[in-house]
């Protein structure tokens, strides 16, 4: 992939903007508002998920975009861009980068992980790839195929990986002290702290989703507080 879009996200902070049908923000004007606040709070990058939130996105800022399609296939726990389907879906929408399930669990498709990457290289070779895995040997593994980033997204959202209440900083350092393929930190990022660690940890860049984008969540937290 472009290499001047791999330089651009490096050491900064990248948005995810996304909210599912049942969310009070669900829609792709709502979600292109929502990067166009983060491009101007200093973000390096959108993380948005289904094609129309990417195409809105696109046009609304000037940022770099990882493109997920987030679906559901009967009989398999992968949902995150699932197969090449909606790869090329989220490539046509204009993304730069798709993120993908990279986890050892079986698609819907049966392909591999090394089969959907090397199908992604031969179709799309401007693409670039984000693995979103759970463990360190998940990340090993996607490194070796080649990908250009592997992001910390599924720790904690498998039943092997630990369920932590913060971002799995030690899945991170561990990853990045391979010093081979760009590592992100996703997952649970709420504090400036937690974002601080990540970076410590080696992160090349850090994703945060919920903190900046989901205030149901954000006000369940104060909330929650004020009681207590
Ligand atoms: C596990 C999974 O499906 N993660 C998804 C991946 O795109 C999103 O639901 C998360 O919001 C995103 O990873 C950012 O994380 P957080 O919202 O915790 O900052």
């Amino acid at each position: 992939m472009n290499t001047e879009i791999m330089e651009r996200l490096k050491n900064g902070c990248v948005v995810s903007c996304q909210a599912l049908e049942d969310e009070p923000l669900f829609g792709a004007h709502h979600m292109a508002a929502m990067a166009r606040a983060a491009e101007a709070g200093g973000a390096v990058g959108i993380r948005a998920n289904t094609p129309v939130d990417v195409r809105a996105i696109k046009e609304a800022c000037t940022l770099p975009v990882i493109g997920l399609y987030k679906k559901e296939y009967p009989g398999s726990d992968v949902y995150i861009t699932p197969t090449i389907q909606e790869v090329r879906e989220i490539a046509a929408a204009g993304a730069e980068i798709v993120a993908i399930d990279a986890t050892e669990r079986p698609r819907p498709d049966g392909a591999t992980l090394a089969e959907l990457v090397e199908r992604i290289r031969a179709e799309l070779p401007e693409l670039g790839i984000l693995a979103d895995v759970s463990t360190y040997e998940e990340g090993v593994r996607a490194m070796e195929l080649g990908v250009e980033f592997v992001s910390s997204t599924m720790s904690g959202y498998t039943p092997y990986s630990p369920k932590l209440e913060g971002p799995d900083v030690e899945l991170v350092a561990r990853l990045a002290a391979l010093e081979r393929t760009p590592v992100l930190a996703e997952g649970r990022i709420w504090t400036v702290e937690d974002c601080r660690a990540c970076f410590q940890a080696g992160a090349y860049a850090v994703v945060i989703g919920t903190a900046i984008t989901r205030p149901q969540e954000i006000t369940k937290r104060f909330v929650a507080a004020a009681r207590s």
